[in-house]
């Protein structure tokens, strides 16, 4: 298969590479992480993969699949174009003058920018740091998301008292920017069942993704000397890129926030029912030992994180 043209690296996390590549067919980008085959594939990978195939929203990076190389696994995923968030924030400024004297005027036991700030931390009462946390982290992702803050009233935006007030979770499932571009996953009902059933077909299925992950978790039969049983290669291979390559960088868009749309090209082959213990004598006849890996166990929430 020689579906992506690796463009170039564009950053290295604790388990691998990620790398730009170029999808042959549609010219869309995106990024690809690879991870190495064997040991590293453990639960804690396939647990992210799985949770990031479920997460399908505007401004979360959407998963698109997983391919083997010999020698990697790579998780296709839409390219972020707009850099580092860490340098956004830097360059953006931690705090605009308007927030600071909005913070120099609470209580000099209050800590933070108000909009952060749970509502418990305001009361002046005895409160629990751990879970006051919590309610900071998660105004903190909110703001990262939506880009606004929770809670705000757009009449009286400087208001910040506005947020003792807890939302319960059923107005949370009502509220306007809960409901918006919800995920089908989350969607309560009828309809969101029959969406659920279309929006699966479109993308690589949970037992595809598994199958994938299961035999990128044994050992690589290309440190065996054999040939392996593999989805991917030729132009997914890491050790094909070359960095002579010609291709023309200047072209690629890379300004913007998110330069591709997600889009589905064609799915992976079979892959073994992840149910049943994996059969390695199946798989390939290279394989010198049934018993030389562990089978990971299918076991990640579908819930929200
Ligand atoms: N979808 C993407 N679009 C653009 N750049 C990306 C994308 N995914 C990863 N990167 C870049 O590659 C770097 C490494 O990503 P990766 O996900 O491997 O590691 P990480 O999230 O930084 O850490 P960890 O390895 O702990 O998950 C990121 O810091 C970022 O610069």
């Amino acid at each position: 298969m020689e579906r992506y043209e690796i463009l170039r690296d564009i950053g290295s996390g604790n388990f691998g590479v990620a790398k730009l590549v170029r999808d042959k067919k549609t010219a869309e980008l995106y990024a690809v992480k690879f991870i190495d085959r064997g040991h590293k594939i453990d639960e804690h990978v396939q647990r992210e993969i799985m949770n990031h195939r479920s997460l399908k929203h505007p401004n979360i990076i959407r998963f698109k699949e997983v391919l083997l190389t010999p020698t990697h696994l790579a998780i296709v995923m839409e390219y972020a174009a707009g850099g580092e968030l860490f340098e956004r924030i830097c360059n953006a400024g931690r705090f605009s003058e308007d927030e600071s004297s909005v913070l120099h005027s609470q209580p000099k036991s209050t800590v933070g920018t108000p909009a952060y700030i749970a509502p418990e931390v305001f009361s002046r009462k005895e409160y629990d740091g751990k879970i006051a946390d919590v309610w900071s982290c998660g105004v903190t992702l909110y703001v990262m998301l939506v880009g606004a803050y929770p809670f705000e009233d757009a009449d009286d935006p400087r208001n910040f008292k506005k947020t003792i007030t807890r939302i319960t979770i059923p107005e949370i499932k009502r509220h306007a920017w809960f409901l918006k571009d919800l995920p089908i996953e989350f969607m309560e009902g009828e309809e969101a069942s029959l969406k659920m059933n279309s929006a699966d077909n479109e993308c690589q299925s949970v037992e595809e993704v598994l199958g994938v992950i299961q035999e990128a978790s044994k050992p690589t039969e290309l440190a065996k000397g054999g040939g392996g049983n593999y989805v991917g290669g030729g132009s997914m291979d890491l050790d094909d890129m070359d960095d002579d390559d010609d291709t023309d960088l200047d072209d690629i868009e890379t300004s913007g926030d998110f330069v591709c749309a997600f889009t589905m090209v064609d799915q992976s082959p079979n892959f073994t029912n992840i149910e049943q213990d994996y059969d390695l004598a199946t798989e390939s006849d290279n394989v010198e030992s049934p018993n030389d890996h562990a089978t990971i166990p299918y076991s990640y929430p579908e819930a929200p994180l």
